[in-house]
């Protein structure tokens, strides 16, 4: 059976998106985004599912930064799933949940709170873990503590938990993007339904800082006509100034235009390198809607 790891442990956005393109495949929940990614290039799983930009908060960087300098995983798909946070509680703490004190979650969802954080809970701390499954497995297993948890309807399902206030995010229009990465380039299975188009992502080091490097670039992508979804800098870590760009093009691999961007780019001597290309998905279904297999 095809095995999926994602960022655990179970009640995470990330299981969200995973259950929705892989609803009867064996899913196994990690610690870490990297012990994800590790499970991958180890063959212990055949795909694994991370976070890797939201509406609010940017790009999560320990996907990018990961995978480009530590495994080298290819981009098989893409899902886009809405992130409603909530406050969570253990029961024995509903009367006074004004009281709380310190509030766990990952900090992607603690930094899309922030309103709601400063004007209800000003005095409370936040404790950063590593999802916001973790941190609502930590509130339930600590009932006597006055803490709360943010993290989703299916954390608060799946630990038991009480929702205290509902949809506590900042913007309406909040959004995570999760990339499905393997070993190699393999085919998707068949999600006509979340289907929205699909995409090519590249990496593009520039030979050296020279005025216009980034303008040439550019212009590779422009006079093709090829529209660009996401432009990322990253440092490349080899010194102050040195940077990548992740690309992402919204298109397929094609046999013309893709190509001859890359040959473009490496005549000016940029090394380029595909980090996939690949299907994108949407998920608008409330998380009632998503039934878990087991
Ligand atoms: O903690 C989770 O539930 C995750 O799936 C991680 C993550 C993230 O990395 O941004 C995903 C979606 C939300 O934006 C908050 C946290």
């Amino acid at each position: 059976m095809t095995k999926i790891a994602y960022l655990g442990p179970k009640g995470t956005f990330t299981e969200m998106a995973t259950i929705s393109v892989f609803p009867s495949e064996e899913r196994i929940p990690f610690r870490t985004i990297p012990d994800c990614m590790d499970a991958v290039s180890k063959n212990i799983v055949d795909f694994a599912v991370v976070p890797i930009e939201n509406t609010i908060e940017g790009s999560v960087n320990l996907t990018l930064d990961y995978l480009i300098h530590n495994q080298k995983l290819l981009i098989n798909g893409e899902i886009t799933v809405p992130i409603e946070q909530q406050l969570l509680i253990h029961s024995n703490n509903t009367k006074n949940w004004t009281a709380i004190k310190k509030v766990y979650s990952h900090p992607h969802a603690i930094a899309q709170c922030h309103t709601f954080l400063r004007s209800l809970l000003p005095d409370a701390e936040f404790e950063y873990m590593n999802s916001t499954g973790s941190a609502a497995d930590y509130v339930a297993k600590n009932p006597d503590q006055p803490i709360a948890a943010i993290a989703n309807e299916l954390a608060a399902k799946e630990y038991n938990l009480v929702v205290a206030e509902k949809n506590i995010h900042d913007y309406e229009n909040n959004h995570t993007r999760f990339v499905i990465l393997k070993n190699e380039s393999s085919s998707m299975p068949e999600s006509p339904s979340y289907y929205i188009g699909d995409k090519t992502t590249l990496m593009v080091t520039l030979p050296a800082d020279y005025p216009g490097a980034l303008h040439h670039v550019l212009s590779a992508f422009a006079w093709r006509k090829l529209n660009l979804s996401k432009i990322e800098s990253r440092p490349m870590k080899t010194g102050l100034g040195n940077y990548f760009f992740v690309i992402d093009v919204a298109m397929k691999m094609d046999e013309v235009l893709i190509p001859g961007v890359i040959a473009e780019l490496e005549a000016l001597k940029c090394q380029v390198t595909l980090l996939g290309s690949y299907p994108c998905y949407s998920l608008s279904k409330k998380v009632d809607e998503i039934r878990v297999e087991t």
